[in-house]
């Protein structure tokens, strides 16, 4: 396929918002705005900076006592007095600090490079991977860390920071649990989705996409399990374990203090104070860093996010194909032939069952049919890009000669972005918020093209004006949020093209946006195909787009093709009752002819995979529907290379009879035995 061509009409296509200026200065972070997090951070950063400089600064030996001077009050010789030996408290205090604040970070840092990259290893993987590692960490989560610790301290003796090691490695098995959770649903992003298409291995993907998505839980996480490390050294302390008299501790010096609460309380105050100071502060700053997290949630909230698999066996579905009628042959300027494709929840029901479709070059197929037709099922399965817990499980999927069905996930990655692209219905959500605009062009273009950064950039500025963005540099230097949703789907269409694909997967690309953006987004789309040859697979509920920019059209219901062919023929002589219903539902009227004073209605709704009936899977709504209708039958030819799934479709025909209540009415009354 060529490069493509700017639109004729790209510079006068103005954006539809204006989007406003990056930032260019550094903000201070959103938690630290909050007056916790603020003092949270700024209590660890005064502890830390000073237990690990104390040599350098405090004013005693943490060793030198002074008898004559025990148990003293505050002075101006020792600002936070002294212990029963005459001891600086200050020094002790601070010299104490280095061994529970790095203990906590080496338990932290034990704990998440365990439970992290099991975490993304599990939610890539759901299924055996997902559950050997989910028991194998359930176990160790069973173990006693208690009696596990005293027995570490029993073999190693009093080196804390081993201790705390091996509490990372027992505590990496909570880490793991949330971590996982996060995981599992970063993956169901659309942009994460996006760069999958965009053909990125597994590893960058996590750490490009999936990863910094996760930052905030981690800080978070991160932020509490350190005020538990360090609760935990100061326990062992207080229990003895730790270092030994005359080397300060503090939980020895709580210990301490516990003695002398009556002849001298001050005591417990410095020591127990900067402890309780230091878990408070952590877990405030965990607090402020949760609630920032939640706010851009909440900013992100138009994703929707797909459910889970039920299932994650391996069995693949029995294959029980309908044998159609017409045994589709596959034109020679076929970009796509879709033959008898079934898609099942593994383990579960079929999702779309004997589904062909054929795409030639350079022109635009409709998918269209209501709200759970199997229509985005269908379309991501031409990516091999279905829900976890979810295949293809039948038939063939021919993309320029080659069957990707059954591809390795590694071979699949070649076609993904830069033969077959994708663009989905929420723009925003396609693109990640964390990388402005030019990254996220130049990144697809310099793999998929091997050119330098300096050309990727000047290709995606092309881009940009091929997608109709007259100010592509300012575009550039924006971040997704910046965008209207308009701007923000060209931009996800410039990025479908970077690898210069040949077949182009549009689930709803207008769906979320609003009418007059939908009309600029379609006529981009058509001049697109007029220039490029590109072809495209659309995905609608609209049969206004499917008249205004498909070529073909597949009509779908309850999982199967119920109707397909030229779209001329098909809604100007559609022969399926369905098809006639959504035509008869459908407010557009075309030029010229009058409105009707009432639309048809279609009385109940699409079955759910699972309970579709024998026969027609229409029969429960259609008007027309007999006993006939309940038994399996193929599809019959129709609009010249098309065909249509209904028993009664001479029938119908012959008496010229469409989905109005009046010609209904006037059929059913002379259907014996007809059922609804
Ligand atoms: N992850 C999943 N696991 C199991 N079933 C699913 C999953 N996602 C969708 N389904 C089911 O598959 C069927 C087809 O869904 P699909 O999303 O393809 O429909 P659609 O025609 O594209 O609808 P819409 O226009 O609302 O997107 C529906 O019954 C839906 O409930």
């Amino acid at each position: 396929m060529s490069a493509p061509q700017p639109l004729p009409d790209a510079d006068l296509l103005a954006p539809d918002k204006p989007a406003t200026e990056p930032a260019r200065t550094r903000r201070v972070p959103a938690f630290l705005r909050r007056p916790g997090g603020a003092l949270g951070a700024l209590w660890l950063v005064v502890v830390v900076v000073g237990s690990l400089t104390a040599p350098l600064w405090v004013p005693y030996d943490v060793t030198t006592q002074d008898l004559a001077n025990r148990l003293a009050l505050p002075s101006a010789d020792h600002l936070l007095g002294t212990d029963p030996l005459g001891r600086d408290l200050l020094s002790r205090i601070a010299t104490a600090g280095s061994l529970p604040l790095l203990s906590s970070a080496l338990m932290l840092v034990v704990a998440f490079a365990i439970g992290l990259p099991l975490a993304l290893v599990a939610a890539e993987r759901p299924g055996r991977t997902e559950r050997f590692i989910s028991r194998a960490t359930e176990v160790l989560l069973a173990l006693p860390a208690t009696v596990l610790l005293l027995a570490v301290i029993g073999i190693v003796g009093n080196e804390i920071p081993l201790v705390m090691a091996v509490f990372g490695v027992l505590l990496s098995a909570a880490v793991y649990r949330v971590m996982l959770g996060v995981a599992q649903s970063v993956r169901q992003r659309l942009y994460v989705d996006a760069a999958r298409v965009d053909g990125l291995g597994s590893l960058r993907v996590n750490v490009r996409h999936v990863l910094p998505a996760m930052g905030t839980v981690i800080a978070v996480q991160g932020a509490q399990l350190f005020g538990i490390g360090i609760l935990v050294v100061a326990g062992l302390a207080f229990l003895g374990f730790g270092p030994g008299e005359p080397a300060p501790s503090w939980g020895f010096m709580i210990n301490d203090a516990s003695s002398h609460l009556f002849d001298g309380p001050w005591l417990l105050v410095p020591s127990g104070l900067v402890l309780a100071l230091t878990v408070v502060a952590a877990n405030e700053l965990a607090d402020a860093l949760a609630a920032r997290g939640g706010a851009g949630a909440k900013r992100r909230s138009r994703k929707q996010v797909r459910a889970a698999a039920a299932a994650a066996a391996a069995a693949q579905g029995e294959s029980g194909s309908e044998q159609d009628a017409v045994a589709q042959p596959v034109p020679d300027d076929a970009v796509l032939a879709v033959r008898d494709l079934r898609v099942s929840v593994v383990g579960g029901p079929d999702l779309v069952t004997g589904v062909s479709l054929t795409v030639r070059r350079g022109t635009v197929l409709g998918l269209v049919g209501e709200s759970g037709c199997g229509k985005s099922m269908t379309a991501r399965s031409l990516l091999g890009l279905l829900p976890d817990g979810v295949a293809v499980s039948g038939g063939s999927i021919i993309f320029q000669g080659t069957d990707l069905v059954g591809r390795p996930e590694k071979e699949l990655r070649g076609y993904r972005g830069s033969r077959i692209a994708l663009i989905s219905q929420e723009p925003m959500v396609a693109l990640d918020p964390a990388f402005s605009i030019a990254a996220q062009l130049t990144g697809p273009i310099r793999r998929h093209r091997g050119v330098g950064r300096g050309e990727a950039r000047t290709i995606a500025a092309e881009l940009l004006r091929n997608v109709g963005i007259v100010d592509a540099d300012r575009i550039l230097r924006s971040y997704p949020h910046q965008l209207s949703g308009g701007m923000a789907q060209r931009v996800c269409i410039a990025l479908a093209l970077t690898g210069e694909p040949d077949l182009l997967v549009a689930d709803e690309p207008t769906t979320a946006l609003d009418v007059t953006v939908q009309a600029e987004i379609l006529s981009l789309l058509r001049a697109l195909v007029r220039d490029t040859g590109l072809s495209v697979v659309l995905v609608t509920h609209d049969l206004g787009v499917v008249a205004d920019l498909c070529d073909d059209v597949a009509v779908m219901y309850a999982g199967e093709v119920v109707e397909a062919g030229a779209t001329a023929g098909v809604l100007d002589e559609p022969r399926h009752p369905y098809t006639m219903a959504l035509l008869g539902a459908d407010p557009h009227v075309p030029d010229g002819e009058p409105v009707p004073e009432r639309l048809a209605s279609i009385a109940g709704t699409v079955p759910s995979p699972g309970t579709w009936p024998e026969g027609c899977r229409f029969a429960g709504r259609c008007l027309f529907a007999t006993d006939a209708c309940r038994t399996p039958f193929p599809t019959v030819p129709a609009h010249g290379g098309g065909l249509v799934r209904c028993v009664r479709v001479e029938d119908l025909a012959l008496h010229q009879i469409s989905w109005t209540p009046e010609e209904a009415g006037a059929e059913t009354a002379t259907t014996a035995g007809g059922a609804r």
